[in-house]
Order: C-alpha cells, then structure tokens, then sequence
C-alpha cells in the first residue's frame, strides 16, 4: 500500500522526491565512526540529566510505522549534556529488522547495526508544545538505545504484552499500570554520543540533537521476535512489520561528540 513508506516506491532513497530535506545537511541516522568522535569534556562537566516517572506513560498506538508508547511528559525531563535547555519527553518507539538478519537499528556503530533500537522523544519547552517545536532547529531530542540480544527485559516485556491489542494502523489502547521509560535505559548512561540531526522518518525535519547511548539494553531473542509480531500495511496487504529503519545517510560536515574518552 502507498501508506507504507518504508516498502512503497524505492523506500527510503526515494523519500527525497517528496521531501528534497533528505539530502540535507543534517540527516538522520548515521553511522558512528569512532575513530572520528570527538571528546568534549564539557559534555562530561555537565552530565545529562534524564528524569523519567511511574506515572508518565499513558498510552501504546500502531502508527503503522512501530509502536509507540504516548505520554504527557509528567515528571519526565532531559536536560544538561549538549543541551542548552529543558526538553520535555513526549513519546518512544523503536526501530527493528527482519528474521535471521543482522541489520534493524538506525544508527550503526562502525558499520555495525544492531538488531533494533529505541528512540525517547522529547520536546524543547521553550516552545509551547511538540507540534511547535518538531521543525525548530533545537526543538527535539532522542535518546537512542540499541537493543541486542541477551537476557530477557521484563519490563519491556510488560509493553510487548499489549501489542496484540494493537493490530492495525491507528489502533490505541490505554496503559493502566504504572511503567517508568528509565526502564528503558542501559545500566550505564553516562556514555553517550551526540550530534545535530533530523527525524529519521518523513518530513524528516532538521530538528533533532540526537543523544545516542554507548552500552546497549540487552532483551532476549524471543523479544526481539515479537516486535515483527506487531502489523502493518504492505503493497501485498496486512503482514508482520519489520524493517522499518532508515538506513544510515552521510555525516557531511558534522562531528559526532563523545561525553567520555
Ligand atoms: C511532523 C512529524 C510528526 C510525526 N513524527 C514524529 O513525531 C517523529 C518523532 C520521532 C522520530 S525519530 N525516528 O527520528 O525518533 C520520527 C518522527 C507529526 C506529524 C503530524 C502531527 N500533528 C500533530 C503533531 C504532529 C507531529
Ligand atoms: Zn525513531
């Protein structure tokens, strides 16, 4: 079906016939070279403060691209690191592949993908609410935690249980128990990489400072599995949805920043 963007046309490298900003210059994801980042000690000095609740969570919908768990932001805020002010946290989703592939993240580390990763959406409060600040240069910024297979998440396994109450595009259902997203973070997440970029998904607004976490979360085989269990609509009709990443595009003139040696 036309509505998928990720199997329609030629996917992803055909997305800049509608929206030339897909060969801008500060696309989204991108490959983390590490040899090139770069140690900012300042990142260090100020360490990033992410403040998550019980209670914040409030809703899961299949937006026909992932899943993504809605929240009104209560309680949870990211400031400090490369962040000039206080960013209130809207929303998570993730990213995934396909069965038996190596490929699912959006960002690559070295050339290196991991089986999926998760995005923590939050919106600059200087502006009055998401809708104002997802297309202002310094208005979003996502947390990005690859997953890799290990041991089980329970937690996560706690969202993965209402998947199949979302089968279809637009589908919604309340979360009526209380799921804190610092769940969600690696043990350790002091080391973190950032730079300038955009939504990874159209209109790809240039719009996102990207806080992408070293230390992955480990979830196991089975829970990377469930995530294709989730639906969405292809040219062939209704199937399991995987394969909703955007594979990485060049760097061209940024440096990606390190907040540890
Ligand atoms: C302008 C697009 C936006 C919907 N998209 C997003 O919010 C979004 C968020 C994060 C990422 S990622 N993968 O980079 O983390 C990609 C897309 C969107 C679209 C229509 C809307 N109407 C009201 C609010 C609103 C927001
Ligand atoms: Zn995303």
């Amino acid at each position: 079906k036309r509505g998928n963007i990720y199997l329609s046309g030629a996917g992803p490298s055909a997305w800049h016939e509608e929206y030339p900003v897909a060969k801008g210059k500060r696309q989204s994801p991108v490959d983390i070279n590490t040899n090139k980042t770069k140690f900012d000690p300042k990142l260090a000095a100020d360490p990033l403060t992410i403040r998550f609740s019980d209670s914040c969570c409030q809703s899961i919908v299949n937006t026909g691209i992932s899943f993504q768990v809605t929240s009104n932001g209560a309680g949870c805020e990211l400031s400090g690191g490369p962040l000039d002010s206080t960013y209130q946290f809207a929303q998570f989703h993730a990213h995934w592949g396909a069965y038996l592939k190596t490929t699912g993240s959006e960002h690559t580390v070295d050339g290196v993908s991991y089986p999926a990763e998760l995005h923590l959406v939050h919106w600059n409060t200087k502006y009055d609410d998401f809708k104002d600040a997802v297309d202002k240069p310094d208005g979003l910024a996502v947390i990005a935690v690859f997953f890799k297979r290990g041991k089980e998440h329970p937690g996560f396994g706690k969202i993965q249980d209402l998947f199949s109450k979302i089968p279809a595009k637009g589908a919604k259902v309340n979360i009526d128990f209380e799921f804190n997203p610092g769940l969600l973070m690696p043990p350790d997440s002091e080391n973190y990489w950032t730079y300038l970029g955009s939504l990874t998904t159209p209109p790809l607004y240039e719009s996102v400072t990207w806080i992408v976490m070293k230390e992955p979360l480990e979830v196991s085989v089975e829970q990377i599995a469930i995530l294709r269990t989730l639906l969405w609509e292809t040219p062939n009709g209704v199937s399991q949805m995987y394969n909703n990443f955007r594979p990485p595009v060049p760097l061209r003139d940024r440096v990606i920043r390190a907040s540890f040696g």
